[in-house]
């Protein structure tokens, strides 16, 4: 039991999937797990456990905004030796080829937070990214379902209701193809945690367009979102998985000895 989640050692799957929305977790728990039993209420951030295609998976919801999400995600990566996390959120669209419902993974997730410059002491700009085995898995996992999923970076704001459209455009300009509030702080605390993690976002709202989708549906109407994370995570544990190395991450990380022969004779490149 930690100050947030009242579950006992062994109740909380090593994958979860992360919504926002704590309505959202018990719809995906109602929907697509078997045998799904709630693991906590505490502040009403409900968590279940049960089964999807036979294999355990949990999903917990986060509250909205990096500090709610990184409560609950250190929490299950410290705590409760959770070893694959999923965001399954909603996003705003700033680019003109997604349209409302479609869904975006996140490669990278930028971020105006102050999160990350309090942790490196305020001197890097860290570029919290995704789990590469993590995310080819829900690329396969979409394709096998005919879903066109878009991969590319997404922006964690701080800030729903911006007062600097302008940057958000800037942001567009730079690439981003959709806004959330989430996903770096996530991916920053599964480096920390040695964990994978991937944030998945169905788009709810069309900044450039000024179209929106009904709460009711932000709350019950992913679908295909949430398959496709229940598909990548199951994959992943079929596979071998989860492990805290992904597939294509740098020598240093996966090989010690790499990393030593490079500290001693040659400064990595900068
Ligand atoms: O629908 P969720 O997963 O909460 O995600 C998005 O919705 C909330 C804002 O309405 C923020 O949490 C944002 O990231
Ligand atoms: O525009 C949006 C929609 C969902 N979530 C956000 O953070 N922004």
């Amino acid at each position: 039991m930690t100050a947030h989640i009242s579950a006992e050692p062994g109740d909380i799957a090593e994958s979860v999937l992360l919504p926002g929305d704590p309505l959202r977790a018990k719809w995906i728990a109602e929907t697509f797990l078997t045998d799904a039993e709630c693991y906590s209420q505490v502040r009403n951030m409900f968590g279940f456990t049960g089964t999807y295609k036979g294999k355990r998976v949990s999903v917990q919801g986060t509250g909205m905004g990096q500090p709610s999400a990184s409560i609950y995600t250190h929490e299950l990566l410290d705590v409760y030796g959770v070893k694959t996390v999923v965001r399954v959120g909603s996003a705003g669209a700033i680019h003109d080829d997604i349209e409302l419902r479609d869904v975006v993974a996140g490669i990278g997730a930028s971020t105006n937070s102050s999160m990350n410059r309090i942790r490196f002491n305020g001197v890097v700009d860290y570029a919290p990214v995704a789990d590469f085995g993590l995310l080819r898995q829900a690329v396969d996992a979409a394709a096998a379902r005919g879903i066109d999923l878009h991969v590319g970076q997404l922006y964690s704001s701080d800030t729903f209701y911006t007062d600097a459209p302008e940057v958000e455009a800037k942001l567009a300009d730079y690439g981003i193809l959709a806004i959330e509030m989430e996903a770096a702080a996530i991916y920053t605390l599964a480096a920390k945690f040695k964990a994978r993690a991937l944030a998945l976002c169905t788009i709810s709202d069309h900044i450039l367009k000024g179209t929106e989708l009904p709460a009711a549906d932000r709350q019950e109407s992913f679908s295909e979102m949430v398959e496709i994370a229940l598909d990548a995570v199951t994959a992943l544990a079929a596979s071998g998985g989860p492990g805290p190395v992904g597939p294509g991450l740098s020598a240093a990380r996966g090989h010690p000895a790499g990393a030593a022969a490079r500290t001693a004779s040659s400064p990595a490149p900068r």
